[in-house]
C-alpha cells in the first residue's frame, strides 16, 4: 500500500483510498533505472516544480469542501499524480498545467502570468480547464459539456484526471452541504462531459466509467 494513500475516516468519510493500489512494475520500460519515473528532461522537471511552487502559494489559504478542510493544493497535486501514476503521462507541460489548472479560476493568478512564466503550451491547457466563474453555474456546466470534444489531447488528459479526482473525492467524503442527490447530479454531469472525450486515455476512461457507474447506482 502506498504511503499516505489511506485516509483515516471520520463520520462522513468512507475508508476508501483516493488512489488504487497498482501492481508492482507498472512503470513504462526505460523510464528510469532508479526505481521511479523520469520526466522527459531536466527542463520538464523544473517546469513541474515551478508550477507546484506557484500553485502552493496561490492556493495556500484555500480548503477543499470536505469536513476535514483538506488543503486545496492536495487536489491539483493529486490530478498530476493520477496522470503519472495511472495514465502514464510524463509530459512536462501537461503535468505543470495539471498542477496549475485551478489557479486562474480560483485565485488571483492571471492567464498572462501563466503564459509569461510557463509558456504557450501550459497556458493553452490551463485556459481549456478554466471555467468563467462570472457566469451562472448552469451555464458554466453546460459549456463544459458543449466544448469537451473540442479540446486538445493534453487538455483532455487534465480534464479527465480532474474529474476522476473529484469523483473519487466524492466517494471518499461527501462535501459539506451535499446530499446524495447532489452527488449523483455531479456524477451524471461528469458522465456527460467525459463521454465526449472518448479515445483520450484508456486507463483514465476505464476508471471514470467504474466510479461514475458506482456513484449513479447508489
Ligand atoms: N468532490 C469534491 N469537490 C470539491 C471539494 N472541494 C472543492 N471541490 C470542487 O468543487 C467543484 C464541484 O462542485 P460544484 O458545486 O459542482 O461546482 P462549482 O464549485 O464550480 O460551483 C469542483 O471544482 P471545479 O473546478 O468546478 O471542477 P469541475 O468539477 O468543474 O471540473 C471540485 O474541484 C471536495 O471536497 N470534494
Amino acid at each position: 500500500m502506498s504511503e499516505g494513500n489511506e485516509e483515516s475516516s471520520t463520520s462522513n468519510e468512507s475508508p476508501s483510498k483516493l488512489y488504487p493500489d497498482l501492481p508492482e512494475g507498472t512503470w513504462k520500460k526505460g523510464d528510469g533505472e532508479k526505481g521511479g519515473f523520469m520526466l522527459n528532461s531536466c527542463e520538464d522537471m523544473a517546469l513541474v516544480i515551478k508550477a507546484a511552487d506557484l500553485a502552493a502559494r496561490r492556493h495556500r489559504f484555500q480548503k477543499r469542501k470536505d469536513v476535514r478542510q483538506t488543503p486545496y493544493i492536495n487536489h491539483p497535486i493529486g490530478v498530476a499524480y493520477i496522470l503519472t501514476n495511472e495514465a502514464k503521462v510524463y509530459d512536462g507541460a501537461t503535468l505543470a498545467a495539471a498542477i496549475l489548472h485551478d489557479t486562474v479560476e480560483d485565485t488571483k493568478t492571471t492567464f498572462e502570468e501563466i503564459q509569461q512564466e510557463f509558456g504557450q503550451e501550459v497556458y493553452d491547457i490551463v485556459k481549456g480547464c478554466t471555467d468563467d466563474k462570472s457566469l451562472p453555474k448552469d451555464t458554466r456546466k453546460q459549456l463544459q459539456i458543449d466544448h469537451a470534444a473540442e479540446h486538445s489531447h493534453k487538455t483532455k488528459l487534465v480534464k479527465l484526471a480532474d474529474k476522476l479526482y473529484n469523483l473519487r473525492d466524492l466517494e471518499r467524503a461527501t462535501p459539506i452541504g451535499w446530499d446524495k442527490r447532489r452527488v449523483k447530479e455531479y456524477a451524471e454531469w461528469a458522465r456527460q462531459v467525459v463521454s465526449r472525450m472518448k479515445g483520450t486515455n484508456e486507463a483514465l476512461e476505464m476508471a471514470l466509467d467504474d466510479i461514475i457507474n458506482r456513484l449513479l447506482s447508489k
